[in-house]
């Protein structure tokens, strides 16, 4: 057995890291504490690190608190072409002994960051309720999935470094080895600034490449943050290189870069095809075909037929559609509702979004925050303004900036065609639109008729049709009877079809492969 498969017995297995009870007075104390505890440190400049060194430049970054939008939370100091350059440079000279560390002493390091982590949780879970509005539930359900992403990986990292069954032959020894890449540009999101950005990246680097991370603009605090981490483990230098920067400088020159082997991004569906495009076209000096593994965004439905329980629907429908603002590629931004029960459905969405509170999301009692940031306040304002000719208004439908923060109220329209833009075009907010079928097969028919196929709820208690749905509705993360979001490590691993992007499955078994190219040596016994 080989040292890296010994290793792998002797770390427990794999589990979920459980959420925070906020409930307990002893866990709301410390949230509090820790909201306090971060609050003294808004302001502060975090510098680009590339090869251990590091970086100021002219150009800076400030990253707003959405809930209260004349807070600075932190400054991030924006990556020059120059400056991304040297950071492609230094890692592959951090390339040359971090591909050759041994695999468990890679997964190492992962596993002490996520103990790290999971030891400061409640900090970060209050860096993620003031950098991107999540509230005090969102904010740990990032955190922890940070954490498994760590853990996972790591023992990930163990089998594909482990013994790979081949068929044996007898007069010569065969084996196959995964080895790894090189330097990767990491292009992570905002909305789930911690999860997402340390999945890809841990993800890159157990497997021996080394990176340049550059974190979405409305999130860099939360992603400098994680790079402490990495450094209080002792990642060796140059192995993530920290450049935040702009989406069109960094990003573009990066994905150009002639030495950057591959791409791993999430984001939405325009700039993720322009990275294919770009990364497809061989650059001067360039020597081989660049991977890029591309997670897109999202036009996800919740289906409800006449057999359905009507309230754990209704429920589902919220939860999906509003969770995060509806900041989720997995949203349920359309309820499919069979028309036998589409009046009730409404009827129970309304009830429950009575009980909804908005507000700055530091404060526990708030379940709805803000939007991002500015732009896509007017982009949802103007979906709304659009919905108003393509359905009924029934719910919300305002903006909230009295509120000192970037906010709009949950919204909900009623009697939208499947073709309308507002349930065809993925709109990245609090904007549900419920669309009436004739029956199930018509559901199924809107459910599919979008660009996109990442996640989808079936609320129903017809095994037949339960049955169908898993062959003929097409969506990477497929639910039943429950909500279409929150996909967990390991249990859900998560991507999706047509132009939702390359359905990587995050948290599970073929996540490594990516990352990866696989060698064969064959010698005569
Ligand atoms: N499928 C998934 O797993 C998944 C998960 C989370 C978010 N998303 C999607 O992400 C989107 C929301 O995130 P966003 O607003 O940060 O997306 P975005 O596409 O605007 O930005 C994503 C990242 O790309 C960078 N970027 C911007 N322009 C670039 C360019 N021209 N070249 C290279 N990089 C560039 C950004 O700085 C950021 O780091 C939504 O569409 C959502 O559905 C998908
Ligand atoms: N994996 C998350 C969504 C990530 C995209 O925003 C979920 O399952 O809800």
């Amino acid at each position: 057995m080989s040292y890296e498969a010994t290793h792998w017995t002797i770390i427990p297995p794999f589990k979920n890291e459980p959420p925070v009870n906020f409930d307990l007075p002893e866990n709301e104390k410390r949230m509090h504490e820790a909201l306090e505890k971060v609050y003294k440190e808004f302001g502060r400049e975090y510098d680009i690190v590339i090869g251990g060194k590091h970086y100021k430049t002219e150009k800076k970054i400030r990253s707003i608190n959405p809930s209260k939008f004349d807070e600075v939370v932190g400054i991030v100091n924006s990556a020059t072409e120059e400056l991304a350059d040297l950071a492609v440079q230094e890692a592959w000279k951090a390339y040359e002994t971090w591909s050759r560390t041994p695999a468990w002493k890679r997964a190492e390091y992962l596993l002490k960051a996520a103990q790290l982590i999971r030891e400061r949780k409640f900090e970060f879970d209050a860096w993620l309720v003031y950098e991107v509005g999540k509230n005090w539930i969102e904010a740990d359900a990032d955190v922890s999935e940070a954490i498994d992403f760590l853990e996972f990986y790591a023992r990930e990292m163990l089998r594909y470094a482990s013994e790979q069954p081949i068929v044996r032959i007898p007069g010569e020894y065969n084996e196959l080895r995964y080895i790894p890449l090189g330097v990767g540009a990491i292009i992570p999101p905002w909305n789930f600034p911690l999860a997402i950005l340390v999945g890809m990246t841990s993800a890159a680097i157990v497997t021996g490449n080394t990176v340049v991370l550059k974190p979405a603009s409305d999130s860099p605090v939360i992603a400098a943050k994680f790079f402490e981490v990495m450094r209080e483990v002792g990642l060796p230098d140059g192995v993530i290189n920290f450049l935040p920067g702009s989406g069109a400088l960094a990003g573009e020159f990066l994905v150009k870069h002639p030495k950057v082997r591959f791409i791993s991004f999430t984001g939405s569906k325009d700039v993720g095809l322009r990275i294919h495009e770009l990364a497809a076209k061989p650059q001067p000096g360039q020597i081989w075909i660049k991977r890029t593994v591309l997670e897109m965004g999202g036009k996800d439905a919740v289906v409800v037929d006449e057999t359905a329980d009507l309230d754990a629907a209704a429920e589902g429908i919220v939860v999906s559609a509003f969770g995060y603002q509806g900041q989720k590629c997995s949203a349920g931004s359309r309820a499919i509702v069979v028309k036998d029960v589409y009046d009730i459905v409404i009827e129970k969405v309304l009830e429950r979004m009575k009980k909804i509170k908005m507000g700055d999301v530091r404060y526990k009692e708030n379940w709805l925050g803000p939007v991002i940031n500015k732009s896509s306040m007017e982009k949802i304002m103007a979906y709304i303004e659009i919905g108003k000719n393509e359905g009924q208004l029934i719910w919300g439908g305002n903006s909230r900036e009295d509120l000192g923060g970037y906010f709009i109220e949950p919204t909900i329209f009623k009697d939208v065609a499947w073709n309308a833009r507002i349930a065809q075009e993925e709109i990245f907010g609090p904007l549900l639109a419920f669309i009436k079928a004739e029956d199930f097969d018509d559901a199924l028919r809107i459910a599919n008729s979008t660009e996109y196929g990442l996640t989808g709820s079936l609320y129903s208690r017809d095994r037949t049709r339960i049955e169908r749905a898993k062959e003929e509705f097409h969506v990477g993360n497929l639910y039943f009877n429950r909500k279409c979001t929150g996909a967990l490590v390991g249990v859900h691993p998560f991507g999706g079809f047509n132009m939702s992007g390359t359905d990587s499955k995050a948290g599970g078994r073929d996540y490594l492969g990516l990352f990866l190219q696989a060698k064969v040596w064959s010698e005569k016994i």
